[in-house]
């Protein structure tokens, strides 16, 4: 499905020699704010709750969210001659984030391009992972410098792409797509969030952008639909306070199912 369209170099980088990463999969989303981070986070919140080894390395250098929705954003990565370690949370999921190696997690990087890959690539290739099952790269928004270098450096196993409902009408998710495809990287499927809200009151679900288009579309262009979450204000209330490790609704159940059996073939 996705054949090689483009001459693009490959600059394939291994990982720490003490790693064995069983599966690697990079979150995108064609533009910020749809919440990618938090689905990155939920992947490995539900992965983890099925007793896999899991870990996130936050590729998002300048707007870095994982570890605040995990309430570390004062917890530490250990720095060594052999490498980092990265942050273990309660559940036991593993964290690297440029959060967690700032002085000050509210410090600004202020860094240019070619600096910021190469530290996405030092969280690849010097991070101590040991043993995982499931690798989630949470990438910046867009399809710019970082996902690129992301793309060439690490062998990723898919992709999953998140929208929100009015990205789908926007050539933004094809974005998305075609550098994936471009890439030659599996496409895991589409994810939509903020897909509708659940009255408080009689329970009914209500699509405030209309009804969703998010199936149709990832018909259209040959790729899984995942599934979609909604707006829920107990999600926002997790992150906020950290405790993103405590969401118990079942969502993206689906989605991890089938991540889980299409990865495990
Ligand atoms: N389905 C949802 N229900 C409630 N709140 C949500 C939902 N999705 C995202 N949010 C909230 O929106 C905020 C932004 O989400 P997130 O950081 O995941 O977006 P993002 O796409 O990763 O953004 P960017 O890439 O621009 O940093 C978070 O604080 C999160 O709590």
């Amino acid at each position: 499905m996705n054949e090689k369209k483009h001459n693009i170099e490959d600059f394939r980088c291994e990982t720490n020699k003490m790693n064995n990463i069983k599966r690697k999969v990079a979150v995108l989303s064609g533009k910020g704010g749809v919440g990618k981070s938090l689905v990155t986070a939920l992947l490995a919140v539900m992965m983890n709750k099925k007793d896999y080894n899991v870990g996130i390395l936050d590729a998002d250098i300048t707007g870095p969210s994982i570890p605040k929705m995990f309430g570390g954003d004062n917890y530490k990565a250990k720095i060594s001659e052999t490498g980092i370690y990265p942050v273990v949370t309660h559940s036991g999921i593993k964290l690297m984030s440029i959060n967690l190696i700032l002085d000050q997690p509210d410090s600004p990087v202020i860094w240019r391009g070619p600096l910021i890959g190469n530290t996405v690539k030092q969280f690849w290739t010097d991070t101590i992972w040991k043993d995982l099952d499931y690798l989630f790269f949470d990438m910046p928004p867009g399809t710019g410098d970082v996902p690129l270098t992301v793309f060439q450096t690490v062998d990723l196993d898919g992709i999953i792409i998140v929208t929100s409902p009015q990205d789908l009408v926007s050539l933004i998710v094809k974005k998305a797509y075609n550098m994936a495809m471009e890439m030659n990287i599996p496409i895991l499927g589409i994810i939509e969030n903020m897909s509708y809200i659940i009255c408080p009151h009689c329970k009914e679900k209500i699509n405030i952008f209309g009804e969703s288009k998010a199936e149709k579309i990832a018909e259209d262009m040959g790729i899984r639909f995942l599934g979609r979450l909604p707006i829920d204000p107990m999600i926002a209330q997790l992150c906020d306070n950290g405790e993103i490790e405590k969401f118990s609704q079942n969502y993206i159940d689906d989605c991890v199912d089938i991540i889980e059996k299409v990865l495990n073939k």
